[in-house]
Parts: C-alpha cells; sequence; structure tokens
C-alpha cells in the first residue's frame, strides 16, 4: 500500500450527467489513476459492471458494508466504504472517487488534506437533459431526477468547499480535458 502520508483522493462531484463518470474513466485511462468502486441499490445500467462501476447491492446486502459516507440519492442508497477505498489506495496514492455533493462535503470534513475536490458543472440543462438520454437513461427516470432535491442541491458546489474546489464547466469535451490535465498535472508535481 502507498504510504499513508502521500495518500490523496480526487472526488469528483456535481450533478447527475455533468460527467463525473466521463472524468473519472478518463483518468484513469490517461493517468492510470485507481478509481473507487462504491456501493449502490440502484439496478444496474445496460454495460454496467458489478465490481468494476459499482458494487450492486440488495437492500439486505447494503448494510453489511462498513461505509465512511452513505446516501439516499433518487430513492437508491449509494455508500463508500474504506475497504473499497483502501482497495483503490492499494494500487496507487492517488486515486478518484465519484460522489454527490453531500458526499463530496463528507469526505473533505472527514479527510481533510488529503481530499481534493472536482465540481464538475454543464451550462445548458437542455444539453443535460439530451446526454441522459443518449445514455440509455428512460425519460421517467430522468424527469424524476430533474425533479428531486438532490439535483437542485447539486446545482451549486457546498459552501464550504467554494474555497478551494477546482471548477470545470463541462460544455466541451476538448476543453474539459485540457483544464482536467491542468490540474492533474498540478497535483502530481
Ligand atoms: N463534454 C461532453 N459532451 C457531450 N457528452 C458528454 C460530455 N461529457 C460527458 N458526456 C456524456 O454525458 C453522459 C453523462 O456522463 P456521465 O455518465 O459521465 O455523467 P455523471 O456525472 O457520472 O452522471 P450521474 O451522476 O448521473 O451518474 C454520458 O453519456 C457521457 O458520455
Ligand atoms: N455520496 C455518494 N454519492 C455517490 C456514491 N456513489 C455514487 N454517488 C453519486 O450518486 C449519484 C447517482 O449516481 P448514478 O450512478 O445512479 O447516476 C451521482 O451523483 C453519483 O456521483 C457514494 O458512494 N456516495
Amino acid at each position: 500500500m502507498a504510504n499513508a502520508a502521500n495518500q490523496k483522493v480526487l472526488v469528483i462531484t456535481g450533478n447527475t450527467g455533468t460527467g463525473k463518470t466521463t472524468v473519472a474513466r478518463y483518468l484513469n485511462e490517461k493517468y492510470h489513476l485507481p478509481q473507487v468502486v462504491t456501493h449502490t441499490t440502484r439496478p444496474p445500467r445496460a454495460g454496467e459492471i458489478d465490481g468494476r462501476d459499482y458494487y450492486f447491492e440488495t437492500e439486505a446486502s447494503f448494510p453489511s458494508n462498513h461505509y465512511l459516507e452513505e446516501v439516499v440519492y433518487s430513492h437508491y442508497h449509494y455508500g463508500s466504504s474504506y475497504e473499497g477505498l483502501n482497495r483503490a489506495w492499494e494500487k496507487g496514492p492517488l486515486i478518484t472517487i465519484v460522489l454527490d455533493t453531500a458526499g463530496a462535503l463528507t469526505y473533505a470534513q472527514q479527510l481533510g488534506e488529503k481530499v481534493e475536490v472536482l465540481y464538475l458543472s454543464v451550462d445548458d440543462q437542455a444539453d443535460l437533459t439530451q446526454r441522459l438520454i443518449k445514455r440509455g437513461d428512460q425519460l421517467a427516470r430522468i424527469q424524476k431526477r430533474i425533479n428531486s432535491a438532490e439535483f437542485v442541491r447539486d446545482l451549486a458546489v457546498p459552501p464550504a468547499l467554494q474555497q478551494y474546489a477546482h471548477m470545470v464547466v463541462n460544455n466541451d469535451w476538448i476543453q474539459t480535458k485540457k483544464a482536467i490535465d491542468g490540474i492533474i498535472k498540478n497535483m502530481l508535481k
């Protein structure tokens, strides 16, 4: 395992569909940054694999893990376990995790200087909806999410994180990659 003093986690947060998972995958492919796999009771989307995209849990199995934080998002449970976090840190000192803003706040509070936060947004709400449709999400599910309290909350970075979160507007993927490359190069210095 990496020296605990060098351990860092880049928390990628923002609203549904803003590209958090896409950015985490890019960072894994380009910089080999391990990703923390989190747990959820949500059913898998087409193409999602248990143990890679999430640990897919049942209502009965979800409580059996040891969570650093857990939330209910759009009626399903989500949680990041200490086991998942340490599994990623066993692979390298700088890792990523994708969380809603409540989870990002808890990570910052619990892990302090080990945490850097990247907050993603998209300017045009219609664009965001189109991306979710293209991803294969059902329209009824998208509408439910967009009308949820979590969606409204995640439209802004939590005040406690405003001072130090990296803010990236993911309207254009080429520009986003440039911004992300700059952030990672600084972190890897
Ligand atoms: N800059 C971009 N331009 C166009 N499409 C994009 C861009 N970035 C991501 N996407 C696409 O938008 C969709 C949503 O992205 P992604 O799944 O990464 O979002 P997310 O923030 O992880 O969403 P959620 O919180 O709902 O899981 C995906 O189909 C992805 O390929
Ligand atoms: N606080 C946490 N948020 C999490 C966790 N795993 C995922 N998420 C966030 O939940 C929503 C919905 O995810 P989806 O895959 O169903 O679209 C999204 O904002 C994720 O970032 C977690 O362990 N804790």
